[in-house]
């Protein structure tokens, strides 16, 4: 059985994870870099950095010694997808080979444009790997609400396994056999929402952003296959279920950046301020440059990356959108 449940990363999304893994009965050791937030997190229960509302669990332990992790029967990597290479690679002398790695992390490394399976396997190799993705805003599922994810491995035992360790009643996992498609949903579905917060930040109305989400659920599905994922993945919760959530609430931190965008602010002035991620901006570099090497058309994530990294203006770009040739569904 899977009782101890290491989980990389005391963000929003490490925090709230603890909260589900204790809600199942198993015990959470959050690690983070920070040796103060882990102080808190074991005197005052709480997190008042990246999750400020919720309460935790007393059981709930924080260490900031990435050894205290060696013990765990299965680690969660939950910190920003640009980190987790550096991260997690000075885990790999002790950590034990058959530890099982669960990605929770959304996004494709910018530099190499490798997904988050790709990175830890060379991190970490030799690991068993599953990912944990779907519509999850981290202060609902730490409040207990209800929420479902998608828990796929190549191995479907590691998968039920894992499903078993950590379900509850208001955290229901679906099993999968496919971590390809499930990445790429959870990675470019940030990317959309960005576009979408900018054309509801430019009052273009509901018909725009409803059109961005089916187009760039296309994007998803035309880079999801050419890495070998599945379309029944990318219309499953960490596709089709998490573009949808994530590109129409304000919650998002990925769709509040782009309404910020569209509303006229500065992309550098909101990034000098910002303490917490927004994957989608390291993601759309990354999706631009894959779409090109693999030779597909991704025109939604290309005009987010020309708007957050070219320096291209918000009108034009949504001009040359609109000026595409008329082309079949
Ligand atoms: N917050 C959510 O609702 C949610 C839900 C599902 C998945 N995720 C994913 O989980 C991952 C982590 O997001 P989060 O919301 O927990 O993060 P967060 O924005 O709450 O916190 C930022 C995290 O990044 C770390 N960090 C910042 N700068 C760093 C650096 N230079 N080096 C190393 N670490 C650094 C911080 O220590 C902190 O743990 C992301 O990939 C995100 O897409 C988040
Ligand atoms: O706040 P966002 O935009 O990072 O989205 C959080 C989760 O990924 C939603 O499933």
């Amino acid at each position: 059985m899977i009782e101890r449940i290491g989980i990389l990363g005391a963000g929003a999304w490490g925090t709230a994870l603890a909260a589900a893994v204790t809600t199942a009965g198993r015990q959470a050791l959050l690690w983070t870099r920070n040796a103060e937030l882990a102080q808190e997190i074991n005197e005052d229960h709480s997190n008042s950095v990246y999750l400020p509302r919720a309460r935790l669990d007393p059981s709930i332990r924080a260490t900031s010694d990435t050894a205290d992790l060696s013990g765990s029967d299965a680690l969660l990597l939950v910190v920003p997808a640009q980190h987790l290479r550096g991260i997690a690679g000075g885990l790999d002398a002790i950590l034990p080979e058959d530890t099982p790695l669960v990605l929770c992390c959304k996004g494709i490394e910018r530099n190499s444009g490798k997904l988050m399976t790709e990175v830890a396997a060379e991190a970490l190799p030799g690991r068993p790997l599953a990912v944990l993705s779907g519509p999850t805003f981290a202060a609902e599922v730490a409040s207990g609400l209800p929420t479902a994810v998608t828990l796929a491995s190549e191995d479907s035992g590691l998968a039920a396994a894992l499903a078993e360790s950590l379900g509850n009643r208001s955290f229901r996992p679906y099993l999968s056999n496919d971590p390809t498609g499930a990445e790429v949903g959870g990675a470019v579905k940030n990317v959309i929402a960005i576009a979408c917060g900018i054309v509801q930040g430019r009052a273009l109305g509901d018909n725009a952003r409803a059109a961005l989400i089916t187009r760039g659920l296309a994007e998803i599905v035309r880079l999801g296959l050419a890495k070998g994922g599945r379309s029944e993945t990318l219309m499953g919760l960490s596709g089709f279920g998490d573009l949808t959530l994530t590109c129409t609430a304000v919650q998002s931190r990925n769709y509040a950046l782009g309404l910020a965008l569209g509303e006229g602010a500065d992309f550098e002035d909101l990034m000098s301020v910002r303490l917490t991620v927004a994957e989608g901006v390291e993601s759309a570099a990354a999706v631009t440059t894959l779409a090109k090497t693999l030779g597909i058309e991704m025109p939604i994530s290309k005009a987010v990356n020309a708007i957050l990294h070219q320096g291209a203006d918000i009108d034009a770009v949504i001009g040359s959108l609109l000026a595409r040739p008329f082309t079949s569904e």
